[in-house]
């Protein structure tokens, strides 16, 4: 079989780097040239732990090629595999003219009679069909036969690898028994479940587990705003309902919010998908809002605190939307600087890896520090905005050494409360007692 995957972001390079692992023969196209002549350096664009080793040795190996050259990447191609981005409109719904752009690619270059079409990108329900429409169209009706597949894609940013080699399942809505059997060959050495589906209900599959998880975090995330008030501890009670098996331990983690490229927008376009078939989706608005609002809560929180923001130097640890990966976008600590921007506040950020790209959203709007230790130096306040074991496992006492008044709005729970006990600190977290330090001052 004669792969082309189209696109080398998260989703395309991934998978053409894993079917070469897996013995293909894959050719990864992607109209951005300078991606292009990175990755034919053997570099890899996106951050992702073992990505460039696997990438270099498949390299190396002649399995994978990397072109910018449309009429090369589809002239021979017998499976094309659709992982461009689908970003959304300005009502919430998916873009598509990435995709649309392959198909236009695909009707003008591809000399194959008959060919398979892969979407491995998310779009909404009817999108697969579009595209078989699209090619149709626009080669004049030259091809024999246009298979279309939804093949929907599940890792997760910073362990993408690891997710594809170790899926729960792989999806494919088809409407070809044969293809669906080359599918099947297509993923057999991965020895994950395949479940077989139409095109539609694989196509619902996708944006139906982003929401069902975004809700759980939404909901956790409720739970949590109310513990504060009860006085109970959201750790405690995530551990509690998360052992039992209906409901499960992951995702109950209470937080600022969740960010990303895809559980924003896959919302957003669900919303508008039930909307299109006269369907409002109450519960994922619910969820939106909830997740809108997490951060601002702990704005409120910090400032009952510290009463205003107006010059107060401000330590914001962690830019991306979750540690291990350099992604930025949608990340719930940009809705925090930004906030305080607004109220005047003068800020520093540190982020492991990602701040050549904050540096881009955020030019000298904020400062920008290399170490935690410069961050939170003298500062009146610190937000924990991510996770990173560089701030999980940073010494609490140097918050106290280090910070003019330690001050932590920490919005991903990282430190144990019985740790924060021995410190004299101020420490407000998520759903759980907010501490103050013995004695009690507050900066006005
Ligand atoms: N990032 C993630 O973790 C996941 C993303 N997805 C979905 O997969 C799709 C792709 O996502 P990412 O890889 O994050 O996107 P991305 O935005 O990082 O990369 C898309 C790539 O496609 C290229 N491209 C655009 N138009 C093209 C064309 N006509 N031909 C060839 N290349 C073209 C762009 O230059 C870019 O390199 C989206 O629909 C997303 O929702 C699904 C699961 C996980
Ligand atoms: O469609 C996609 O793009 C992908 O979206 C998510 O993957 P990803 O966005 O990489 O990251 P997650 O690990 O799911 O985290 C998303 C956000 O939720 C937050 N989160 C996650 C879990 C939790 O318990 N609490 C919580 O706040 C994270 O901090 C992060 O901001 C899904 O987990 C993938 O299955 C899916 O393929």
């Amino acid at each position: 079989m004669k792969i082309t995957v189209a696109g080398t972001g998260y989703v395309g390079l991934v998978t053409g780097v894993s079917l070469a692992e897996i013995g293909h023969q894959v050719i990864c196209f992607d109209i951005n040239e300078q991606k292009v002549k990175e990755l034919q350096a053997g570099r890899s664009p996106i951050y992702e732990p073992g990505l460039e080793e696997m990438l270099c040795s498949n390299m190396n190996g002649k399995r994978i090629y990397f072109t910018s050259n449309a009429e090369y990447a589809y002239k021979e191609a017998d499976l094309i595999i659709i992982a461009v981005g689908t970003p959304e409109n300005d009502d919430g719904s998916a873009n598509l003219s990435y995709v649309r752009l392959v198909a236009e690619d695909i009707a003008k270059y591809s000399r194959q009679e008959e060919i398979i079409i892969v979407t491995k990108s998310t779009v909404p329900v009817g999108t697969n069909e579009k595209v078989k429409k699209w090619v149709d169209e626009e080669s004049s009706k030259r091809f024999k036969k246009i298979h279309i597949v939804s093949n929907p894609e599940f890792l997760r940013e910073g362990s993408a690898l690891y997710d594809t080699f170790n899926g729960d399942r792989i999806v494919v809505g088809t409407d070809c028994k044969e293809v669906a059997m080359k599918m099947d060959e297509l993923y057999g050495p991965l020895n994950i479940p395949i479940i077989h589906t139409d095109i539609e209900s694989s196509e619902m599959i996708k944006y139906a587990s982003n929401a069902f998880l975004a809700t759980k975090i939404s909901f956790i995330n409720e739970i949590a705003n109310i513990c504060e008030k009860v006085g109970a501890n959201i750790d405690d009670v995530s551990r509690g309902i998360g052992m039992d098996q209906r409901i499960g331990p992951k995702f109950l983690q209470a937080g600022v919010g969740y960010g990303g490229s895809c559980f924003p927008k896959d919302t957003k376009a669900l919303v508008q998908l039930a909307g299109d078939v006269h369907h409002r989706f109450h519960l994922l608005e619910a969820v939106i809002n909830v997740n809108n609002n997490q951060p601002l809560l702990l704005i409120q929180k910090a400032r009952e605190i510290v009463g205003t923001f107006e010059h107060k130097k401000v330590a914001i640890l962690g830019i991306a939307f979750k540690p291990n990966t350099d992604d930025i976008r949608e990340s719930a600590s940009l809705v925090l600087i930004k906030e305080l921007i607004n109220e005047g506040a003068i800020i520093t950020v540190y982020d492991p890896i990602a701040t050549y790209l904050a540096k881009q959203v955020l030019g000298e709007n904020v400062l920008y520090s290399s170490s935690i230790d410069d961050a939170i130096n003298d500062a009146d306040i610190t937000f924990i905005a991510t996770e990173w074991k560089q701030v999980v496992n940073y010494p609490l006492n140097k918050y106290v050494s280090l910070m003019k008044d330690p001050i932590i709005i920490d919005g991903r729970n990282c430190y144990p409360l019985a740790s924060i006990r021995k410190e004299n600190i101020t420490y407000v977290s998520v759903g759980r007692e907010t501490l103050y330090r013995e004695d009690k001052i507050v900066i006005k």
